[in-house]
């Protein structure tokens, strides 16, 4: 393994081909547990991704910046041939919602981290393709050359289905902290301090024995085909998953992907959400927001004229899509240093709801909240990790969270939380949610 500082001028050889094998995560079979995953099962998109060839880190918001820009030049990688046309990464990670913390189990993810696999497999056209990755030395083509045709012998030709059975999860949020929390910051908006503050609480789960995290990723992709299902395992074996439906930044060069996605209700009550007056002032805090920001960083921009419905399993959120022409030289470390958080996760005014996140949340976010994906020279694909888990032996901490503006309720919220962590739930194994 190879680590990369934003100064260091590392790079790694490449190789790939395309493979007879029909599922990413059926790799797992022989190879173990994935070090990352992503998929977006509607897009087509499925990448996993075994072993660390290279790993960069940063320990704060500017120098993940300093590393992104790294990360996104056309040169860290060297291809023995000319490089897959479609292929997503090659470095996957995220990043910490902000820079305080507290809780030691986030320190092994540190602020911000991202893995080059040794070996990556995706979907590539129609079929699957296979990439590895070595640091450049002498003998690192033929090892290149080696793991590829090793892998392309054994990988299988299944698809990994969820198999494990519904299990017995102990669970415990105090709800009527949450609630409390809930009402300071109605009182707050109330003597305007800020018009929207999202508020998150952690669900503690146990289970008898250790979580089958293949398993739990097989299920979330099955349940939530619109979001991206992603993993991110640590040094000490611990791992962040979930499926999120709330994309960051999609980039191909110039052309910018976003969306401002907030106000929510349960899906019986979808008819209600576009006329709901509270929701609409939730949902264009950050519509406002994204464009405000994006401004000084686009040629254009532009945005759908009305939010629209997306509907997901157990909740439906407004969505607005935007789309934006960048300047020359503004890529994904611009791009993400100007829209994260978002009031989707944060609140508006930006410095005073994040104030209040942290003095009255009583939570170290860690991972959750914050900018998870892939990246690769020129492109990348960045969610905001939401619906997510940290997940170690027989243990996970799940994150769910909702916008509070005035008219909101501590009541309502909560449910909100509730619905938003049923798909966690039951991919955890908790068949009875
Ligand atoms: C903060 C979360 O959701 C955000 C994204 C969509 C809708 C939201 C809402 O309606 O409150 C939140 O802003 C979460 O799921 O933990």
């Amino acid at each position: 393994m190879t680590t990369l500082g934003s100064t260091d001028a590392s790079r790694w050889v490449a190789g790939w081909r395309a493979l007879v094998a029909a599922d990413p995560l059926a790799g797992a079979e022989v190879l173990g547990e994935p070090s990352v995953y992503w998929e977006r099962p509607l897009a087509s998109e499925a990448v996993a991704g075994w072993g660390e060839a290279g790993m960069a880190r940063a320990e704060n918001a500017s120098r993940a910046q300093e590393v992104l820009r790294r990360l996104s030049a056309p040169d860290a990688v060297r291809w023995l041939e000319a490089p897959p046309p479609g292929m997503p990464g090659p470095w996957f990670g995220g990043m910490r919602f902000g820079e305080e913390g507290g809780d030691e189990a986030w320190t092994p993810f540190g602020f911000g981290r991202w893995t080059l696999p040794e070996v990556m497999v995706w979907r590539e056209g129609g079929g699957l393709a296979v990439a590895a990755f070595a640091p450049e030395a002498p003998g690192a083509e033929d090892a290149v050359r080696a793991r590829l045709e090793r892998v392309a012998t054994f990988f299988p030709s299944s698809v990994r289905e969820p198999r494990g059975a519904a299990r017995a999860l102990r669970m415990s949020s105090p709800r009527r902290d949450f609630e409390e929390r809930v009402e300071r910051a109605l009182e707050a908006i109330h003597a305007e301090r800020f018009h929207k503050v999202v508020l998150a609480r952690a669900v503690e789960v146990e289970a008898d024995e250790d979580f089958d995290r293949v398993d739990i990723l097989a299920r979330l992709r099955e349940q939530n085909p619109r979001c991206a299902t992603f993993f991110f395992r640590a040094p000490d074996g611990s791992a962040f998953l979930g499926a999120t439906p709330e994309t960051l930044c999609r980039l191909e060069a110039s052309k910018l992907e976003t969306e401002a996605l907030a106000g929510s209700a349960a899906p019986l009550r979808s008819g209600e959400l576009e006329s709901s007056d509270k929701d609409r002032r939730e949902h264009m805090a950050v519509v406002h927001y994204i464009l405000r920001a994006l401004k000084p960083l686009a040629e254009h921009v532009e945005a759908d004229g009305e939010p629209g419905v997306l509907a997901l399993k157990n909740v439906v959120h407004l969505r607005t899509g935007i789309r934006a022409g960048l300047r020359e030289g503004i890529g994904v470390a611009e791009l993400m240093a100007a829209l994260h958080p978002t009031p989707a996760v944060g609140g508006t005014p930006r410095e005073n709801a994040l104030a209040f996140i942290a003095t009255h949340e009583a939570l170290d976010r860690g991972w959750y909240a914050g900018p998870v994906g892939w990246v690769g020279p020129g492109r990348a694909h960045q969610m905001v990790a939401l619906r997510s888990a940290r997940v170690k032996g027989a243990r996970a901490r799940l994150f769910v969270g909702a916008g509070i503006v005035a008219g909101s309720s501590a009541e309502s919220e909560w449910r909100e939380t509730e619905m938003k962590g049923l798909a966690m739930l039951r991919a955890l194994g908790g068949g009875h949610v």
